[in-house]
């Protein structure tokens, strides 16, 4: 398999704790996973084997990548997430965690997923919105399973509460090869407002163990 060398070192993914009922989200968990590989990208995601979150890890670490876990100890116990590969980071609660695996990648991807995959990927979305990071976020709509949410936030443009440079935010594909290009290639725009915030890395506990912001 040809490699080629990508911007990104760690790519963070969310997805569900479930593997679905199409077999199209099982097969996109593992293209995900192969296109990592390819790019030679890291991975960092909730750790546990569950559902697709078991595939994509899998597939990034039997292609020899590393694989960063960051499971909220009350998650620990295997019968809960199964065996994690590669490494595994304790963190405290799910704050912690989501604010890690946001600080240890470069980009974000959510596969498809239920109620903490929106919620991992609406926050990172949102963070991006008032210019606490600046990393690409991606949406890998299989067999287009986001449609209606992405059809639910251009009403929120057409009604006035999401701004068009917000949506712009988001890009989407349905496939992984094309959805890791178009992160390659994303420029963030940096709105008027947003450049003048100056955040307390500390508060939002972005700080590294070094004391150094690094999201
Ligand atoms: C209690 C349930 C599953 C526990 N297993 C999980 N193990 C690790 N990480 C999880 C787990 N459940 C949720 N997550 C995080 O949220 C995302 C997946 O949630 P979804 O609701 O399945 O979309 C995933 O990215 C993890 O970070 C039963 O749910």
């Amino acid at each position: 398999m040809e490699e080629i060398q990508s911007r990104f070192k760690r790519i963070c993914v969310f997805c569900g704790s479930s593997s679905g009922k199409k077999t199209s989200y099982q097969e996109a968990a593992v293209e995900l996973g192969k296109e990592l590989v390819e790019r030679r990208i890291d991975l960092v995601y909730g750790g546990g084997s569950v559902g697709l979150m078991g595939l994509v890890s899998q597939a990034v670490h039997d292609g020899g990548r590393h694989v960063l876990g960051v499971i909220p100890k009350t998650l620990m116990p295997r019968e809960i997430t199964g065996e994690t590969v590669g490494e595994v980071r304790a963190v405290s609660d799910m704050h912690q965690r989501k604010a890690e695996m946001a600080r240890q990648a470069d980009a974000f991807i959510a596969l498809p997923g239920g109620y903490g995959t929106l919620e991992e990927l609406l926050e990172v979305i949102t963070w991006a919105q008032l210019g606490i990071h600046h990393k690409p976020v991606g949406l890998l709509n299989v067999d287009g399973y986001y449609n209606s949410l992405l059809s639910f936030i251009d009403k929120a443009v057409d009604e006035g509460f999401i701004s068009p440079s917000a949506r712009r935010i988001i890009i989407s594909a349905p496939s992984a090869k094309q959805l890791v290009r178009e992160l390659e290639e994303y420029v963030p725009e940096y709105d008027e407002i947003t450049s003048k915030l100056i955040w307390e890395a500390e508060r939002l506990s972005y700080v590294s163990e070094s004391g150094v912001v690094t999201l």
